[in-house]
C-alpha cells in the first residue's frame, strides 16, 4: 500500500497546479479582452484546467480512499472562505458579539433564519405530515422529577479536565481522541504496531471509560491542555444540564431541557388515548434543547441552545414492522454496519434496506423505515448523497436497553458528524417514567383469540391496612395494585421471606408486612393484555443539518474572479428569487416593484435589487446568499412585457412573459418543474455579460 503521505503530497501537489493554471486563464481571459491574445489560447488554457482539475480529483480520491479521510489540507482554507461568506451575510453571528459573545451560542440572520425555517418546515412536511405524527410543544423548563426518572440528573455527564494553571475547562474524551489520532497519523515518529493496535483499541472505547481509566490513559499519553500546553487535573463529571429554580421561593428545582422528547414520554397516556387508544403511533416535537457543554469549538455544531426535532414511533415490541416499508425497501444508503466496522476495509456499503432487515443488519422495519426516510429527507434538501451514511453503534457504545442504534451522519470538513441519531429504545423511557409517577403508561392489546396466561394479582388486605393506616389506607391499596410487576415480585419476595419491604407513594414511605397484602401468579383465559410500548426514536439536531448543508453547497465559481457560490436547493434557499432593474430608471423600477408583488402573492420570498451596480455584481451578490433564481426588467420588458430568467448553477437565462413568471418560480421552487423544462419552453438569452 502505498503510504498515505506520499498520497496526500502529490494531492497538494496537483491542487497547486490547478490554482496555477486558474491564474493563467484569468490573465489569458483579461489579454483577450483587450485584444492581446487570441481567444483559442484562453479555450487551450481552459481546456488545460480541465485536465489538471481531473488529475488533481483522481489524486484526492486515492487518498481519500487510502484514509478514508477528507483530503486534509484544503479543508481548513474552505471551511474559512465559507463561515467568511456565512458570517459576511449574516447567515449567522456569535451571539451578544458587542459585548465579546459567548462559546456556544449564535444568532440566525435573515438568511439563515428563512434557511432554518425551510429545512424545518421541509422536516416537519416530510415526518410530522406524512406519516400523520401528533406534534406537541412542551416547556423547555422540566421539575427535576422528570429528568430524574429519564436519568439524566445522574448521568447526563461528560468528564471534564482543567488547565491546572488557567482553570481552562475541557472535555476529557475529546483531548484523548485528539491526541490518539494524532499518534496514529504521525508519520514522523510511527507507533510500534503493539502501540498503535492499544491506541486503536482505546479509540474505540473512548466513550465509555470510567474516570480512573480515562485519567490512566491521559496521564500515559501525556496529554496537556491544547491552548497552553500546561498540565491537566484529572477527569470528573460534570452534569451538561442547565439547573434552575422554578417559582418564587426558589425550592422547586428545574432544568432547562436538554431532549425534547421527555416532552412526549410525559404526555404519552393522553396522546394514545387522543389517537383511538391504538398503536402503532408516533408524536414529534420541534423545539429548542440546551446543553452546557464544556467546550463548545466547532461552530454551529455543538453549541449550548440547538433545535432538535424529535420523533418517538411507538409500538407493540411483538411487531416492529411498519405499513409503508415497501415504499423505502429498495431505497440504499450507504450503511455503515458493525460487520462493515469491524471488517478490514472499514467501509460502508450501499445496501437497499429491504436487504438490510431481513439479512438482520437492521433490527426491524420500523426503525429502517425512518433510516430510509431520513436519507429522502436528507436528499431533499440538498445534502450530497455521497457523503451521507449511516453508522450502526458498536455493541458496547449502546445504553444497555437499547435494541439498536444508528447514527444519520455527514461528511464535512470537520469529518463525518452525528445529525441524527436513530434507536430502537425498547420500552426503557416509559417503564422509568411510570416507575416514578405511579401513572401506567401502558397499552392494550386486545387477542384474536383468547389464551390462558399466568397473570400477577395483587390483593391488599383492606382490613389490616384500614386498622393500621387509617385514612392513609386507601391510598396505599391503590399504590400496592398500580405496583410494577417487577416491584411487586421484589415485594413478595421480602414478604415471603418474612421481612418488611417499603411502599413508597406521594413522597411518604409506608413499611409493608406479611398479611398486608397477597402477591400471586394465577392462571388466566385473557382476551388480551396490557403491555409497555416500545418505543422508536429518530432524534434530529436542526443546526448540525444546516450546517452540512452550508458545506455542501458552498463552491467557488470555475474560473475567472472567485465568485462563491452556495447551491441550494430551492426549497431550502433563504430567498427563492431576486428581482432586478437593468438600470435605476422609474418606469424599471416600478415594474420590478409589480414583479416582486407578485412574487410575493406566491408566498416566494424575494427581494428587489435597485443599487445599480453592473448585473453581474447584483448576480454575485445573490449567488453568494443562493438565491436560485434572479429576473432582471430591462427595456424590452416595456415594449413587449417579457423578461429574463436566470438559474443560479448553470447562469443560463430564458425569456418568460411577465405573467408566466411567478408561477413558473413557484413551480421550479417546489421543484415540480425542473430548469431543463423551463429552458425547453422558453426561448434562450443570450446572456448579459457577468463581469
Ligand atoms: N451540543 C449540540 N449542538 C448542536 N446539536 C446537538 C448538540 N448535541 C446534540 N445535538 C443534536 O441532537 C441530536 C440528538 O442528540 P443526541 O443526544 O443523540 O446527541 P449526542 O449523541 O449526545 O451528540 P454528541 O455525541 O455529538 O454530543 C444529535 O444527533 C445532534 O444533531
Amino acid at each position: 500500500m502505498i503510504d498515505p503521505k506520499v498520497l496526500e503530497d502529490e494531492f497538494h501537489a496537483a491542487q497547486e497546479a490547478v490554482a496555477r493554471q486558474g491564474d493563467v486563464v484569468r490573465s489569458l481571459k483579461a489579454q483577450a479582452k483587450e485584444g492581446h491574445v487570441e481567444r483559442s489560447a484562453v479555450d487551450e488554457a481552459i481546456e488545460m484546467l480541465k485536465q489538471v482539475k481531473i488529475d488533481m480529483e483522481r489524486k484526492q480520491k486515492a487518498y481519500e480512499d487510502a484514509t478514508g479521510k477528507t483530503a486534509g489540507a484544503n479543508k481548513e482554507a474552505f471551511r474559512a472562505a465559507m463561515t467568511n461568506a456565512l458570517e459576511r451575510r449574516l447567515f449567522y453571528i456569535p451571539s451578544f458579539k458587542i459585548y465579546g459573545s459567548v462559546a456556544g451560542f449564535y444568532d440566525y440572520g435573515p438568511p439563515g433564519c428563512a434557511m432554518k425555517q425551510n429545512v424545518t418546515q421541509t422536516w416537519r412536511n416530510h415526518f410530522v405530515l406524512e406519516e400523520n405524527m401528533l406534534e406537541v410543544e412542551c416547556p423547555a423548563v422540566t421539575p427535576e422529577i422528570v429528568l430524574k426518572a429519564s436519568g439524566h440528573v445522574d448521568r447526563f455527564t461528560d468528564f471534564m479536565v482543567k488547565d491546572v494553571k488557567t482553570g481552562d475547562c475541557y472535555r476529557a474524551d475529546h483531548l484523548l481522541e485528539g491526541t490518539l489520532e494524532a499518534a496514529l497519523e504521525d508519520t514522523k515518529a510511527p507507533l510500534s504496531k503493539e502501540a498503535a493496535y492499544e491506541a486503536r483499541d482505546l479509540l474505540a472505547r473512548v466513550g465509555e471509560l470510567g474516570a480512573a481509566e480515562l485519567g490512566a490513559a491521559l496521564t500515559k499519553y501525556g496529554v496537556k491542555a491544547p491552548d497552553t500546553k500546561n498540565d491537566i487535573s484529572d477527569p470528573f463529571p460534570f452534569n451538561l444540564m442547565f439547573k434552575t429554580s422554578i417559582g418564587p421561593r426558589g425550592d422547586m428545582v428545574g432544568y432547562l431541557r436538554p431532549e425534547t422528547a421527555q416532552g412526549i414520554f410525559v404526555n404519552f397516556k393522553d396522546l394514545l388515548y387522543y389517537n383511538g387508544s391504538k398503536l402503532p403511533f408516533a408524536a414529534a416535537q420541534i423545539g429548542s434543547s440546551y446543553r452546557n457543554e464544556i467546550s463548545p469549538r466547532a461552530g454551529l455544531l455543538r453549541v449550548r441552545e440547538f433545535t432538535q426535532a424529535e420523533i418517538e414511533h411507538f409500538v407493540n415490541p411483538a411487531d416492529k414492522s411498519h405499513p409503508k416499508f415497501k415504499s423505502v425497501a429498495d431505497v440504499a444508503p450507504l450503511l455503515y454496519s458493525r460487520a462493515l466496522q469491524m471488517g478490514d476495509e472499514k467501509k460502508p456499503k450501499r445496501i437497499p434496506l429491504g436487504e438490510a432487515v431481513s439479512q438482520g443488519i437492521i433490527a426491524n422495519e420500523t426503525l429502517a423505515y425512518f433510516i430510509g426516510r431520513t436519507y429522502l429527507f436528507g436528499e431533499k434538501i440538498g445534502l450530497n448523497t455521497e457523503r451521507i451514511r449511516f453508522r450502526q453503534h458498536l455493541q458496547h457504545e449502546m445504553a444497555h436497553y437499547a435494541e439498536d442504534c444508528w447514527d444519520f451522519e455527514v461528511e464535512c470538513s470537520y469529518g463525518w458528524v452525528e445529525c441524527a441519531g436513530l434507536a430502537d429504545r425498547s420500552a426503557y423511557d416509559l417503564t422509568a417514567h411510570a416507575g416514578m409517577s405511579k401513572v401506567e403508561l401502558n397499552a392494550y392489546e386486545r387477542f384474536p383469540e383468547p389464551r390462558e396466561e399466568d397473570v400477577l394479582t395483587i390483593l391488599p388486605n383492606k382490613k389490616e391496612l384500614g386498622k393500621l393506616f387509617k385514612k392513609d389506607a386507601q391510598t396505599i391499596a391503590e399504590a400496592l395494585e398500580a405496583m410494577s410487576e417487577c416491584d411487586a415480585l421484589e415485594m413478595q419476595g421480602k414478604l415471603a421471606a418474612g421481612q418488611a419491604a417499603p411502599l413508597k407513594t406521594g413522597g411518604r414511605t409506608f413499611e409493608m408486612q406479611p398479611g398486608f397484602v397477597e402477591i400471586k401468579k394465577e392462571r388466566k383465559k385473557l382476551s388480551g393484555r396490557n403491555f409497555t410500548p416500545g418505543v422508536i426514536e429518530p432524534s434530529f439536531g436542526i443546526g448540525r443539518i444546516l450546517y452540512c448543508l452550508f458545506e455542501h453547497a458552498f463552491y467557488t465559481r470555475e474560473g475567472d474572479d472567485q465568485r462563491t457560490v452556495f447551491r441550494f436547493t430551492p426549497v431550502t434557499a433563504p430567498v427563492k428569487c431576486t428581482v432586478f432593474p437593468l438600470l435605476q430608471r422609474a418606469e424599471l423600477n416600478e415594474k420590478a416593484e409589480a414583479m416582486s408583488a407578485a412574487l410575493t402573492r406566491e408566498r416566494l420570498s424575494n427581494t428587489v435589487d435597485t443599487t445599480g451596480t453592473t448585473v453581474g455584481k447584483r448576480y454575485a451578490r445573490t449567488d453568494e446568499i443562493g438565491v436560485p433564481f434572479a429576473i432582471t426588467i430591462d427595456y424590452q420588458t416595456l415594449e413587449d412585457s417579457t423578461a429574463t430568467l436566470r438559474e443560479r448553477d448553470s447562469t443560463a437565462q430564458v425569456r418568460v412573459p411577465l405573467a408566466d413568471l411567478p408561477g413558473l418560480v413557484r413551480r421550479l421552487t417546489d421543484m415540480e418543474l425542473s430548469w431543463a423544462d423551463v429552458a425547453a419552453q422558453y426561448p434562450a438569452q443570450a446572456p448579459a455579460s457577468e463581469d
